[in-house]
């Protein structure tokens, strides 16, 4: 019997957790390149879905209806997508009980963690397409970030690795994901 017309080909949904700035966009476009797989935004699919950007959905439809969408979206991409790299939005797992929802669907859910002076000097420079943050003043974007991942690290440690992005290059911390997938 030629067993493989009945193979279920195994499902491989890499989802990438973390603050904002943390690297999620830039590492999930290198980890799909280097294992060849689909990769998906959360945050450009929610923009090319709705035909507008990210500040202006916060700016005309409010937070409350971002987050409705990137549920939404989540959930159709983790029911129609078997083989995927995920990036999320910094937000995305706190809300919704997104976690769960990423948890029973993969065991490979990576928190990329990263110190709150790393992420401040990250941001500085990019905070004005972030709605989240886009209104502080430099000064006050350090103590912001230090209490924000206070409330969010809890979600975040959910994720099944931790993987520490201190120092570590885009391609390096791929790689570090890609040796741990299961
Ligand atoms: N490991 C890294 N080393 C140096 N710069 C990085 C690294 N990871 C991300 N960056 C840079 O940090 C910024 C934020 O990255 P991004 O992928 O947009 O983060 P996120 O999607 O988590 O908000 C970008 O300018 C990106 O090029
Ligand atoms: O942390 C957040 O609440 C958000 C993070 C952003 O994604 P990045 O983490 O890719 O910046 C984006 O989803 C939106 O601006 C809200
Ligand atoms: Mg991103």
């Amino acid at each position: 019997m030629n067993c493989s017309i009945f193979a279920k080909k195994a499902a491989l949904q890499i989802v990438l957790i973390g603050y904002m700035g943390s690297g999620k966009s830039v590492v999930g476009k290198a980890l799909a390149d280097r294992l060849e797989l689909p990769f998906l935004d959360l945050d450009d699919h929610i923009e090319e879905e709705l035909g507008m950007s990210i500040p202006d959905i916060f700016r005309k439809k409010g937070e409350i209806f971002f987050r409705k969408k990137e549920h939404e979206y989540l959930k159709e991409i983790l029911l129609s997508k078997d083989k995927v790299v995920l990036s999320t939005g910094g937000g995305t797992p706190c809300y919704s009980g997104n976690t769960d929802l990423l948890l029973d669907k993969t065991p490979n859910v990576f928190y990329l963690q990263l110190s709150v002076a790393s992420l401040t000097a990250r941001l500085a420079d990019e905070k004005d397409h972030r709605p989240m943050i886009s209104h502080l003043k430099p000064e006050e974007l350090q103590e912001y970030i230090g209490k924000h991942l206070f409330e969010r690290r809890p979600y975040y440690s959910r994720a099944n690795h931790t993987i520490s992005c201190e120092g570590k290059s885009v391609d390096e911390i791929a790689a570090e994901i890609a040796a741990k997938l299961v």
